[in-house]
């Protein structure tokens, strides 16, 4: 099994998920070092986090801006899917070609790209025309 998949299954252990009882864990590589995280939702539901974020942000706050690679894992049919709101954090601190890998916990996989995962997303470069 991948470092990145063991370390997102760990984090999916710690999910905070009263309300959907939807676990989702993610990891994230940047160099050799990994950074993990499940979703956290929130009586509020607007305030829940995805898996996705809470890994990206983890590396973030660490101090790595400039993020290798990705894996995502929830108990779904066919691979995971990044909602829209993390497919745009995913754009901001991974290359376009980076490996996003979205899997399953019955051991389906699919690699992408931030590119083919929100193509046109918005970015610092938008903000300088
Ligand atoms: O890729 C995904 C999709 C959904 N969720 C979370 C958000 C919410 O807590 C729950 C149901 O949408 O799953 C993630 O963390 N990542
Ligand atoms: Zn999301």
């Amino acid at each position: 099994m991948s470092v990145l998949r063991t370390a997102a299954l760990a984090a999916r252990e710690n999910a905070y998920v009263p309300y959907s009882h939807f676990a989702v864990g993610a990891a994230v590589r940047v160099g050799d070092r990994i950074f993990s995280g499940a979703n956290i939702e929130n009586a509020s539901y607007g305030l829940s986090n995805c898996a996705e974020r809470s890994a990206i942000f983890a590396a973030v706050s660490a101090g790595y801006t400039k993020l290798d690679e990705l894996l995502v894992i929830a108990d779904t049919e066919g691979p995971v899917s990044p909602c829209g709101a993390c497919r745009q954090v995913i754009s901001e601190f991974f290359p376009a070609d980076a490996v996003i890998t979205l899997a399953n916990v019955r051991g389906d996989s699919h690699q992408t790209t931030p590119q083919a995962l929100l193509p046109g997303a918005f970015s610092k470069g938008d903000l300088n025309a």
